[in-house]
């Protein structure tokens, strides 16, 4: 609250500093503004924090603290700002899949208590569309590619074959006995997720051992669980790489199942070297086994990326075949890069000059989580950093200003804000804490990387919110799928700046439709939240909320993120260290998206804003970053790697979101497996 009374305070010094008949035209102009309706539209021109009334209006704790600090000036976040361009998108039809089957798991030819723990441990009975046609197939010993939208119940779908199978073996399993099943997923929290729901299925199968193996642990209490034995092993890759690599009892002997969760994530960028070990390893000492491949983007060509030694698999797709299209070379190039997205979630976008970018997603975060009741929303970012740096900001400014209010400034009921993180820099004991607690609560804010985006399964999560575009379509339906899971209904919303306009149209391209919302919308949210209402002394609770007032409490907004920036040196270059992140994953984007997303059409002054910096930093080795993005490294290209080090390591380490394998290497176009042994494949 004081920090806010001095931000106020320090707006109102602003206001004062100008010359009186200026800001009379200023006002005078504003107020013309105000009358017409175009005020409300599309581009924020005026200019806030020169209306203010003079340096008298201030409350008197505001002028006692101004002596203390020097003036400086909040800028206007509503002038100069590129114009909002008109989104002319062409409106498609999306793919579509009906979640459920109307079959019971009692149709399946299962073992009776794997039929009774379904019902009553996991509480289900009707199957749905992917384990319908999945489990059978699965039965039947076929290897597979199994792809539905995100939020299905693809793990069920694998899960339950490999336990039936496992559990009807005539020689009943040993725990010595090592793994019968692989499971390789991307992320640890991943890992955690599917070893609960395979631990849940063998409660009436007690002989056979679960385990995980994910990394973070110490290495040596797994190594003590894998001398004992596991039968399903769920791993990283690159944690199973290290066993491999160091513990003697690890064999592959008696693998039946090679289950790769999340394909696509798994058989591409930086994962292969981790992946060709552990192929090469499992294909030297297994005879015969089934390979399963499963995501909600997977496309045929990832097994050509593999060479996973897939037998005569079988596609799974569940696509509505009311979806297909009159033209049939349409449907098969709208198969291949286009996915379904489940029908429950609406999607979003909003152009948000630079400038406004930060108080955009603040004010977004407090109409939805603040003044909306059982909101639980994810925020996603596309580096480490910047979801620390976004995590401290907003737990010392918005919980600040959540929390203190006097009830009656507050016209609408709130709720208290909670604010999580997720990112692959933390240590992995506090990743898995957040991942139980994001889990199990109701509401609260998750700031998180890509490590997120896959798999997850949260329940309640009614936003997502993508506050940089992803850099692939895949990655776009995956972190949307963490909401509107399961016929649930949800949304998620992505902020462009309005030189990235044109990314709808590329999403619009592979059947993924998103409507815009303005961005007046999102900042009327201001109005109902008089925490950040300039102060008046002994002025009556104001209830003009008209865009002028709304303009004046975003920018006390910024002016709290401002001081909190600028409160100690430190703050400052942690916030200049995470510009400098965000420009550097900006310069990652593929080249196909080059067009839209440029280092070179970036403002700095007006992105250094949406950091809480006052200023362009001078020293931020910006021309270091553009050269990077003019030509993105090479990875297959080991001597220019070796020679232009530090720009692709430091692109890689940027854009790290924590994902196993991730940033370690570049992309590759296919994996160099040993064959199996003569005879043995499959
Ligand atoms: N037959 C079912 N009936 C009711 N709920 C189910 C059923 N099968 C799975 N679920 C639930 O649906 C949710 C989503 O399942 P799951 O995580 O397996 O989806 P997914 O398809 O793997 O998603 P993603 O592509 O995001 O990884 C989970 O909470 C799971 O418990």
């Amino acid at each position: 609250m004081r920090r806010q009374t001095e931000a106020t305070k320090r707006k109102h010094q602003v206001s004062s500093d100008a010359p009186p008949a200026k800001r009379r035209n200023e006002i005078s102009s504003l107020s013309a503004k105000k009358a017409s309706n175009k005020e409300t539209q599309r581009a924020f021109k005026g200019s806030a924090h020169k209306t203010f009334p003079p340096k008298k209006h201030l409350d008197t704790i505001g002028n006692e603290r101004q002596e203390e600090k020097p003036c400086v000036k909040t800028s206007s976040l509503f002038k100069n700002n590129p114009e909002i361009p008109e989104l002319h998108r062409t409106v498609v039809k999306q793919a579509r899949e009906q979640v459920f089957s109307p079959e019971a798991f009692q149709e399946l030819d299962l073992h009776p208590h794997l039929i009774s723990t379904i019902n009553t441990v996991l509480k289900m009975s009707s199957m749905t569309s992917v384990q319908k046609q999945s489990i059978p197939v699965l039965l039947e010993g076929r290897d597979a590619l199994v792809r539905s939208q995100t939020g299905s119940g693809k793990t069920l779908a694998y899960c339950i074959p490999v336990v039936q199978s496992l559990q009807a073996l005539t020689s009943k399993i040993q725990r010595s006995d090592g793994p019968y099943a692989l499971v390789l997923v991307p992320t640890r929290e991943l890992a955690l997720q599917s070893f609960d729901t395979v631990q849940k299925l063998l409660k009436p199968f007690t002989w056979i051992v679960p385990g995980v193996l994910m990394g973070g642990e110490k290495r040596k209490s797994e190594k003590a669980r894998l001398r004992k034995g596991i039968n399903i092993l769920i791993s990283t890759p690159g944690r199973l790489v290290d066993h491999i690599k160091s513990t003697k009892n690890i064999h592959f002997n008696r693998v039946r199942w090679l289950v790769v969760d999340e394909a696509d994530r798994i058989l591409d960028l930086g994962f292969e070297k981790d992946v060709t070990v552990i192929l090469n390893a499992v294909n030297a000492e297994c005879q015969k086994r089934q390979n399963v491949l499963l995501s909600a983007t997977l496309t045929e060509g990832v097994t050509r990326l593999a060479d996973i030694s897939l037998h005569n698999p079988v596609s799974i797709s569940v696509l509505d075949k009311s979806w297909d299209q009159p033209n049939p070379k349409e449907v098969a190039s709208i198969q291949l890069d286009s996915f379904a997205i489940p029908e429950s979630l609406d999607q979003y976008v909003v152009l948000v000059p630079s400038k406004l970018r930060l108080v955009c997603l603040a004010a977004f975060i407090l109409k939805k989580c603040k003044f909306e009741k059982d909101q639980k929303m994810i925020v996603f970012f596309s580096s480490c950093e910047l979801v620390e740096f976004h995590y401290n900001l907003f737990l010392h400014t918005l919980l600040c200003h959540s929390g203190t209010p006097a009830s009656e400034t507050l016209p609408s009921a709130s709720w208290p804000l909670k604010f999580l993180r997720l990112h692959g820099n933390m240590k992995q004991e506090e990743r898995t804490s957040v991942f139980h607690e994001f889990s199990h609560s109701g509401t609260g804010v998750l700031l998180c990387t890509d490590v997120a985006s896959r798999g997850l399964d949260l329940p309640q999560v009614t936003w997502i919110v993508q506050y940089s575009a992803p850099s692939a379509p895949a990655e776009y339906i995956h972190r949307i799928g963490r909401t509107a899971r399961i016929g649930c209904h949800g949304s998620s919303l992505l902020i462009l700046a309005p030189s990235e306009a044109e990314y709808v149209n590329s999403l619009a391209s592979h059947k993924i439709n998103v409507s815009e919302i303005k961005l007046e919308g999102i900042l009327a949210v201001l109005a109902k939240d008089d925490c950040f209402k300039r102060r008046q002394r002994g002025a009556q609770r104001s209830h003009a909320t008209g865009p002028q007032e709304i303009r004046e409490r975003a920018t006390v907004l910024q002016t709290v993120f401002e001081d909190y920036v600028h409160s100690s040196q430190r703050m400052v270059s942690w916030a200049k260290k995470a510009l400098q992140s965000f420009i550097r994953a900006y310069a990652t984007y593929p080249k196909e998206l080059k067009s839209i997303f440029h280092v070179r059409s970036l403002h700095l002054g007006h992105v250094a804003k949406s950091f809480g910096l006052r200023d362009a930093p001078r020293n931020l080795g910006v021309s270091a970053v553009r050269k990077a993005s003019f030509k993105r490294p090479d990875p297959r290209r080991k001597t220019q790697r070796k020679h232009h080090l530090v720009p692709a390591e430091v692109l890689h380490s940027e854009h790290s979101s924590g994902l196993e394998g991730n940033g370690t290497k570049g992309r590759k176009q296919g994996l160099r497996v040993a064959p199996s042994k003569p005879g043995l494949r499959r």
